[in-house]
């Protein structure tokens, strides 16, 4: 099937979201015009990987909490944190993310996507100073709220700005690159860490841990210069020439043979605005005065296929989260130093690694399988890694009390031969089929989220998507450790 000029994401035909690929192929046939073939350019992969930066980020961010509390030690307010302690440390990124995904997502409607890239980075390096600065929970806290709401605006814009620049052949495998920014910043936060909980000075190394998130923020301020704004939002700023300009680049050097590709993109956004806002209008019955937010709203929540799309868009990211991965992403040190290992920051690298080699597979598979079959198969694999790793915890008794380093020595639960490090192990080893195989589906898919709203609710659809991905991961991060 020829690939699409279509517009950089799905055309809005009630049947599509059924489609076995979730999203993208196949608008040719609208417009009648094919995009060049092969790979994407120079231009569209330094500025995925410029986009990515953000994605390193929000992994070092959400990764560094993890050797970071069995680090820190007395150094906060003068005593060992205790289990709400930890909560409140670790939950309050995502608590804030939460509130500050749909609010950016008004702003890069307004102001456009690289705007809020620039305000994220901003937040990332104040945060990490004010972490590393810290001298008690609150601050603590404090520093933490900060990078979360960076995280939260980030983790909306970035596949949304990589998504709208993206060839539609190549989207997914675009946007999967975002998400393999994420595990890599994850897997760098936990050697990282290791580094520093082993060899570090034990009263100053966690400030290191979290104090260098700053660097690749500022980077990526100085990269955001060179960087665009996307071609879907200038046109919808009527600004049709620049975005022209954007489509010739990605595009690539024999542009000017594919002239009539580029009038027939920036014509079908054109003609896509177009229709939303007469659609808009005859919702409202004529009624032009509504704020066009609460025209967003009213356009999202009360047609139907776009009710669908967010109803889809916000299960799955809920459930990426819900189904608990980031528990070990917080606490695996905390979870391997119960289990008696006896370098636990090293031990849970292996967690971060294989989240990041099996996004790798998922980047070179997605746009082959097809979104929806990628889950399919990977989600039975995650269920039989969770029963296998219930079936470990089941061998062993772990002494009730704290969560701190030395609070626990694991002994096997009576009536066994099993011993409690052979336990271990078992364990070990099904939390890493868990990881793979959340790594191939529900770890990135739901990040495809924009693919399912058209342009007049994407931002928004794509905010509250997000929002939804952060409330589970705060549920999820409060409730862990106490529970
Ligand atoms: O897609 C990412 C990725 O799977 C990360 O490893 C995880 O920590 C995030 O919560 C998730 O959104």
């Amino acid at each position: 099937m020829a690939i699409s000029v279509e517009a950089p994401l799905i055309s809005h035909r009630e049947d599509r979201l059924d489609d076995d690929s979730y999203s993208d192929h196949s608008d040719a046939d609208d417009v009648g015009v094919e995009w060049p073939a092969g790979r994407p350019g120079l231009f569209i992969w330094l500025l995925t990987l410029s986009a990515g930066i953000s994605g390193l980020l929000f992994g070092y961010d959400t990764g560094v909490i993890s050797a970071t509390l069995v680090s820190i030690g007395t150094s906060l307010s003068g005593k060992d944190l205790n289990s709400l302690d930890k909560s409140a440390v670790t939950s309050c990124t995502a608590l804030f993310a939460l509130l500050a995904s749909p609010i950016s997502s008004i702003f890069a409607d307004r102001f456009g996507r690289k705007p809020v890239i620039l305000l994220s980075d901003l937040l990332f390096v104040f945060g990490a100073l004010v972490q590393a600065l810290s001298t008690s929970v609150l601050g603590m806290v404090l520093g933490r709220s900060i990078v979360g709401a960076a995280v939260g605006a980030a983790s909306f814009v970035t596949p949304l700005y990589i998504a709208e620049l993206a060839p539609p052949a190549y989207r997914g495998m675009l946007v999967t690159m975002n998400v393999l920014s994420i595990t890599l910043g994850q897997v760098v936060a936990y050697i990282i860490g290791w580094i520093f909980a082993e060899h570090g000075d034990p009263s100053t190394g966690w400030r290191w841990m979290v104090g260098l998130g700053a660097l690749p923020a500022i980077l990526q301020c100085i990269l955001l210069l060179l960087m665009p704004e996307t071609p879907r939002w200038l046109v919808k700023a009527g600004k049709s020439a620049e975005a022209r300009q954007i489509i010739e680049k990605t595009i690539g050097s024999d542009a000017d043979s594919h002239r009539f590709l580029i009038d027939s993109v920036v014509k079908s956004i054109e003609i896509e605005i177009r229709e939303e806002q007469g659609n808009a209008l005859l919702a409202t019955n004529g009624r032009k005065s509504r704020s066009s937010l609460l025209q967003g709203w009213h356009e999202l929540l009360r047609v139907p296929k776009n009710r669908r799309a967010l109803v889809i868009a916000c299960l799955l990211q809920g459930l990426q989260q819900l189904c608990g991965f980031n528990s070990l992403m917080y606490f695996s040190a905390t979870i391997f130093t119960m289990l008696g290992f006896s370098i636990p920051t090293l031990t849970s690298l292996t967690v971060a690694a294989t989240n990041f080699t099996f996004t790798i597979l998922a980047l070179v598979s997605i746009d082959r399988i097809g979104r929806r079959r990628i889950l399919l198969y990977s989600i039975p694999f995650m269920t039989i890694g969770l029963f296998l790793s219930a079936f470990g915890f089941s061998l062993i008794r772990l002494p009730s009390g704290g969560t701190n380093v030395g609070d626990h020595i694991p002994v096997t639960a009576d009536a066994t031969s099993i011993s409690s490090r052979q336990a271990a192990i078992v364990i070990l080893l099904s939390i890493m089929i868990y990881v793979a195989s959340y790594a191939l589906g529900l770890g990135n898919v739901p990040w495809m989220q924009s693919e399912l709203f058209p342009l007049n609710v994407r931002s928004l659809g794509s905010g509250l998507a997000t929002a939804t991905n952060w409330l589970a991961n705060f549920i999820i991060g409060l409730t862990f450790l106490p529970l």
